[in-house]
């Protein structure tokens, strides 16, 4: 799942690591997404260290059906991350992780700058370069090659041993880490890569096989 629509989204500024939180629209996207997976049982779920895809998470976890049997929600963030950083739950309860490496892309130099007066100041082929090619890093910050870079080890040695024991996971992140996963995923190019976009609202269901080979795919809307 990428996280709703933040408040610098709506602003259309770029954000990487500046950690804004969801818009009203956003939260509102994060509950119907929570209504679209309600009947899910998840075993694990992992976030990043932003808030955006935290309480996307933790909206989400709150429409479920199964929300009272994976923990007690608490109505606060701080007692919530305490919990659920400090649970070594059974497997009835389910077990969040957090992680930097799901974090979105490092935007550097361009974190905070509207994306249209970037394009006015650097052009708009420059922007684009920036913002969906695959090894061309924004300065001073990361190019989606260097978020893989990141991402995908956290994904083979944290995610994928629990898919390949049957487990059902929730992942919450951004547009670009998680652009970075599922070019790794479903094997793609860098040029199909490029020209996929995630929108907000709009969760991605993976199916995987016994050796963590991927089996189908739906998007839900
Ligand atoms: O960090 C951001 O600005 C957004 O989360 C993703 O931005 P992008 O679509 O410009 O890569």
């Amino acid at each position: 799942m990428r996280h709703g629509q933040s408040v610098w989204n709506k602003q259309n500024r770029f954000t990487g690591w500046v950690d804004v939180s969801l818009s009203q629209e956003g939260m509102a996207e994060a509950t119907m997404t929570g209504k679209l997976l309600r009947e899910m049982r998840f075993d694990l779920a992992f976030t990043s260290l932003l808030l955006r895809a935290q309480d996307t998470l933790y909206e989400i976890l709150k429409q479920n059906l199964y929300c009272d049997q994976y923990m007690r929600i608490h109505e606060t963030r701080s007692e919530w991350y305490e919990h659920f950083t400090s649970t070594q739950a059974d497997l009835m309860e389910l077990k969040i992780y957090l992680s930097e490496k799901l974090n979105e892309r490092y935007y550097g130099d361009l974190q905070g700058k509207n994306k249209e007066a970037a394009r006015k100041e650097f052009g708009d082929e420059r922007v684009h370069l920036w913002r969906r090619s695959y090894d061309i890093p924004p300065p001073g910050g990361e190019s989606l090659e260097m978020t893989a870079l990141r991402v995908i080890p956290y994904y083979d040695t944290q995610i994928k041993p629990y898919l390949k024991k049957g487990a059902s996971v929730l992942v919450s992140a951004h547009g670009n880490s998680l652009r970075a996963l599922i070019m790794h995923l479903e094997r793609l190019t860098p040029d199909q890569i490029q020209a996929y976009e995630w929108p907000t609202g709009s969760p991605h269901v993976y199916h995987f096989d016994s050796h963590g080979r991927l089996q189908h795919k739906n998007v839900l809307s």
